[in-house]
């Protein structure tokens, strides 16, 4: 990120107003201060036009950053800061509070016994109609999470942030509010980068298929070894991959996968994942125009991309908004940086609607696809200091990630399983 430079544009000087969207990544950290403008409004398929338009005719910090909706024809959000933060000002600034131990109240929405049958129901779809019609599915569910204190977002993100494997971040939601500090937010703590552009380079790092980590090192190596060795994981995964890599490759003189797929791990989770990276045949395309041209990827929705989208609303049974979407910045230069919206949770004073979903092909177990989901709720769970005893009574024994300290947790990447995961 810090090469993009961002940071060095003229309006940058830390001030009184609120924080407005932070990117706490393991290469930089992108943050903005008060609200100068929004970008007009528009479906994924116009983001990179009306970007390019807004640079031409606006001043102010060259940035915007934002989210897109998981539905491509929704409308996106992404705001312009009155000023950037410079590594300086975030450094200057006062640690949040730790947030205090309050009295929580969980509640799976839908509950996971609904989510189960979804997930049946996906695969008697991939199984019954005609061969390709549906390979692949991701399919969530959201818990909602209520204390009697307001949750603080950067107290959030802080904690979130301290996995340096993901990338943590809060962005504004819109709510006629226009980035008031007290308005909904979207904070999250991501392992997936969708896209990065920085010139003529392009980096891309899909994840999917998933073990959840256990608390004993020598249950947790076995974890990601039993992934390492998964057909139904590979085959997940592969269907990410196949697609960004024919995605990005009318863009791109060069494109490999230079440490092919491997293991990977965020706090809570072992992810297959592959790193893509490339050069682009016209250097002047911008981060907006790849991340429209990606978003939503089979990582979040599914192959063949539209029949997922649409079977997806019918099966969960509630409007995702922008979990599953993209997060992200880009600049007047065309840089930028977009990551896949998970690991999140909107943040509406004393509630936080949490979200998780899976990658469902045939092969999958609907009970390891809850036990997986609630593993995915666990980071932020976590972050949010909600005690084990809050856990949902549905399923006790899926949060056991939660009770995991992170001293017994054992070594981040089990000796012989960060190379080829095949
Ligand atoms: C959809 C989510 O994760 C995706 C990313 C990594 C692994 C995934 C999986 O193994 O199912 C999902 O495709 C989520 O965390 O909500």
């Amino acid at each position: 990120m810090s090469t993009a430079n961002p940071m060095t544009g003229a309006a940058r000087q830390g001030g009184a107003e609120a924080v407005l969207f932070r990117f706490r990544a393991p290469d930089g950290t992108v943050a903005g201060q008060g609200l100068r403008r929004v970008l007009p409004l528009g479906p994924a398929n116009t983001l990179a036009e009306r970007v390019a338009r807004f640079f031409a005719e606006n001043d102010g910090p060259p940035l915007l950053a934002g989210a897109l909706p998981f539905d491509r024809a929704g409308a996106d959000h992404l705001v312009q800061p009155q000023r950037l933060l410079s590594p300086e000002d975030e450094a200057a600034m006062p640690p949040a509070p730790t947030p205090a131990r309050g009295r929580w109240q969980l509640r799976p929405e839908p509950p996971a016994a609904r989510f189960a049958e979804a997930v049946r129901e996906a695969l008697a779809i991939m199984r019954d109609e005609a061969p390709d019609a549906l390979r692949k599915v991701v399919l969530s569910r959201t818990l909602l999470a209520e204390t009697d204190t307001a949750i603080d977002p950067d107290a959030l993100l802080e904690r979130l942030g301290s996995d340096p494997r993901v990338t943590a971040f809060r962005v504004p939601l819109p709510d006629g509010t226009d980035g008031n500090a007290a308005g909904p937010v979207l904070v999250g703590a991501t392992p997936e980068l969708l896209i990065r552009k920085r010139g003529e380079a392009v980096l891309s790092h899909p994840l999917a298929g998933s073990a959840p980590r256990q608390r004993d090192g020598a249950a947790d190596r076995a974890a990601a070894e039993a992934l390492r060795r998964s057909d139904k994981d590979h085959r997940e995964h592969a269907l990410v991959r196949e697609f960004i890599l024919d995605t990005l490759a009318p863009y791109c003189t060069e494109l490999s996968t230079p440490d092919g797929t491997a293991i990977t791990a965020t706090a809570t989770l072992w992810h297959l994942g592959t790193r893509i990276t490339g050069r682009l045949r016209d250097p002047a395309t911008s981060a907006a125009a790849l991340a429209a041209a990606l978003h939503p990827t089979p990582a979040v929705c599914g192959v063949p991309r539209a029949a997922a989208a649409s079977l997806i609303p019918r099966l969960e049974g509630y409007d995702r908004g922008f979990y599953a979407g993209a997060v992200g910045w880009c600049d007047a230069a065309g840089d930028g940086c977009w990551y896949v919206t998970i690991r999140c949770a909107e943040i509406r004073g004393h509630r936080a609607r949490l979200f998780a979903g899976a990658g469902i092909v045939p092969g999958s177990d609907p009970v390891s696809e809850v036990r997986e989901t609630a593993a995915k709720f666990g980071a932020l769970l976590r972050a949010l200091a909600v005690p084990p005893e809050a856990m949902p009574e549905e399923a006790p024994e899926h949060f056991n990630e939660l009770r995991m300290d992170s001293a017994a947790r054992g070594a981040d990447t089990a000796p012989g399983l960060s190379g080829n995961a095949r």
